[in-house]
């Protein structure tokens, strides 16, 4: 060996994703819920009196360094979403359009099953499958919306630039064309 040793200083990673339990842990790791009472609005036939508004949909994990609104800086997520049915309609995200439409985004499956919808300004949508080591890249133009399809819980990880933006009014406006059904086990799309 040539050359002088030098002692470097390993540092431990600041983020992990636990394998074991396929969730985000690190300090700073941000989280929060969404209930069936923040997103009744998507489903197409949400009766107040059968279900009850409190039942976790998904909950979103993030974490970022540095300054949010400097271009260039990451965003890393995951994403969890649990295998409830509203009358038949599987658990969706809000989906959102990216304010700034330069910035595309990351998505990879994890864990469950489950569906990646994709729609352009002329509300054209497409579908991608989602699995555990499927990698999607999510144009900056495209509005995208997961879908969880399955029994179990759904987890998809993302990675997106800090200053995207999530536009979720341009998606109220101009909505997917089509609602995503599981019927005797069998997905179907039907349009709005
Ligand atoms: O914000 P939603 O459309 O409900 O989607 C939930 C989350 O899904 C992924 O993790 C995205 O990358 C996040 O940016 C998004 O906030």
């Amino acid at each position: 060996m040539k050359g002088e040793m030098f002692k470097m200083n390993i540092l431990k990673p600041k983020l992990q994703f636990d394998r074991v339990k396929n969730i985000l842990v690190g300090i700073n790791v941000k989280h929060y819920k969404k209930h069936l009472k923040d997103v009744l609005h998507l489903y197409a036939d949400a009766d107040v009196s059968i279900y009850n508004h409190e039942t976790i949909m998904y909950e979103v994990y993030s974490y970022g360094e540095g300054d949010e609104d400097k271009q260039g800086n990451l965003l890393y997520g995951l994403t969890v979403m649990y295998p409830v049915y509203i009358k038949n309609e599987c658990n969706m995200t809000q989906g959102h359009f990216h304010v700034d439409k330069n910035c595309a985004e990351y998505y990879f499956g994890i864990e469950g099953e489950g569906l990646l919808l994709l729609m352009n300004e002329q509300r054209e949508m497409y579908v991608e499958k989602v699995f555990p080591g499927s990698i999607h890249y999510i144009d900056g133009k495209y509005a995208h919306r997961l879908v969880n399809t399955g029994d179990s819980v759904f987890k998809v990880a993302a990675c997106w630039p800090t200053t995207a933006g999530h536009d979720y009014e341009a998606v109220r406006k101009g909505e997917f064309p089509y609602r995503v059904y599981k019927i005797n086990g069998k997905i179907e799309f039907v349009k709005r």
